[in-house]
């Protein structure tokens, strides 16, 4: 018997194919979206009732590039480069993580995602079976790859191809669809050639799509070139990367030649505007990726270089830094915006019918209370979403049809055990 439950009295933002705001009902059947309509839907009388007053509902936020367990390390190594806080700062603690740190900290990320109105993510990380367990119990959509440095000996290299291989065919489809995997050589300037071509293979293999990191900084464009005589995106156009639906992390320093190679191939583009501009590695070409028709969605990379996991941060970010860097009050409209952090998204991650509110669709969706001055008037609703919300406006979230936040409580996770855990993670980090 299937679940089925009517939200009324609902804003609903929807978007087909420009945004609007409907005002009525939203029926939910299982996992699915099944009408969204101004007029109460027939066949509905006794039917659970959830009442929307007040409450503008928007797709549930994608964060698109993360690595979760890193919550950990937040305000961990502030105020530094890129190379200088990973080498100095990030990876010597990383060293040290147990699958139990991973544990703690990515359960704290996602309770902050979730609680922030985010039901989905992307996280490439070490020890991802403990990642996979918090999506699993959570309720979470993810999208989870074992990231994979390249440094080391062969055999190490062979050692993080398999467990990202098996990590893949493991969980790909898991926890009723909710998790979905990707493989992840973690960067051009931290694998050799060889190296990412073995992830390209076993893409193909598997059937998966590939993400990395490229092109975050100015210097690592300069030694890419220096290494192996091309900028990062012909090396990997040239090993073949782009062969496979790929996502690239961060993409700030791009030619205008680059841009098309990125929209001739599909190259999907995760924009971290928090943690590039927290790491001074500047502002990536957003608008001139969006006129050339690059799937650009948005994230925050991991809480130790933003310091948070809020996507409406984001989304704000998105909207205004490119505006003050092109001096085109035009640029990355709200609405562009509010697709960044939604539609785009799901097309970022590969995960189907997800990132927009229609029937047919997930019902991966969140509730805005509306009824706080600084929503007022209700002017332009998308508009107040992108700037004047905060993740703290967030009053539920429901992932394939189940509520997993209510009234800004979780209900799938124990919050005071995850806090007091992640505190001692961190304390036990420190004195080891
Ligand atoms: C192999 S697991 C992922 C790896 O990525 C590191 N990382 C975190 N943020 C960034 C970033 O902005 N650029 C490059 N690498 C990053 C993290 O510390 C993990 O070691
Ligand atoms: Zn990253």
């Amino acid at each position: 018997m299937s679940n089925k439950w009517l939200i009324k009295n609902g804003k609903f933002a929807v978007s087909d194919p420009e945004w609007r705001i409907v005002s009525g009902y939203m029926l939910i059947e299982d996992d699915r979206i099944s009408y969204i309509g101004e007029d109460l839907p027939e066949g509905t009388e006794g039917l659970p009732v959830h009442d929307g007053k007040h409450q503008l509902f928007i797709p549930g936020l994608i964060n698109t590039h993360g690595h979760a367990a890193m919550s950990l390390l937040r305000g961990y190594g502030d105020d530094l480069a890129l190379q200088v806080w990973l080498q100095e700062k990030m990876w010597p603690m990383e060293e040290k993580f147990t699958a139990e740190d991973v544990y703690w900290g990515t359960s704290l990320s996602v309770l902050e995602m979730l609680r922030g109105g985010t039901t989905a993510f992307l996280d490439m990380y070490d020890q991802m079976n403990q990642v996979a367990k918090v999506a699993q119990e959570s309720g979470i959509r993810a999208s989870l790859m074992r990231g994979a440095i390249g440094f080391g000996s062969d055999e190490l290299r062979a050692f993080k191809l398999k467990e990202a291989t098996t990590f893949a065919r493991e969980w790909h489809n898991q926890a009723d669809g909710r998790i979905t995997t990707m493989l992840s050589p973690h960067s051009p300037y931290t694998c050799g050639p060889e190296f990412i071509e073995k992830f390209v293979e076993a893409a193909h293999e598997l059937n998966l799509p590939l993400h990395t990191h490229m092109s975050e900084t100015a210097a690592e464009v300069e030694q890419n070139v220096k290494e192996y005589g091309l900028r990062p995106v012909a090396h990997l156009e040239k090993l073949g990367f782009f062969s496979r639906p790929s996502l690239v992390a961060h993409a700030v320093h791009l030619t205008d030649e680059e841009i098309e190679v990125l929209a001739k191939y599909n190259v999907a583009v995760a924009h971290n505007p928090g943690s590039n501009l927290k790491l001074a590695s500047g502002v990536a070409r957003v608008p001139e990726l969006l006129k050339a028709g690059v799937v650009v969605s948005l994230a925050t990379d991991g809480a130790a270089s933003n310091n948070n996991l809020d996507m409406f941060e984001e989304m704000r970010l998105a909207a205004l830094i490119h505006k003050g860097v092109s001096g085109d009050p035009t640029a990355v409209p709200a609405t562009e915006a509010l697709r960044m952090g939604t539609e785009y998204g799901a097309k970022s991650i590969y995960i189907k019918d997800t990132g927009v509110l229609a029937p047919g669709k997930k019902a991966d969706f969140v509730a805005i209370d509306l009824d706080q001055a600084h929503f007022l008037p209700y002017t332009d609703l998308i508009s107040h979403v992108i700037y004047s919300a905060s993740s703290k406006d967030v009053q539920h979230v429901w992932v394939d049809g189940k509520q997993l936040v209510k009234n800004g409580e979780m209900l799938t996770m124990d919050e005071e055990r995850i806090k007091r855990e992640a505190q001692a993670a961190f304390e036990g980090l420190t004195s080891r």
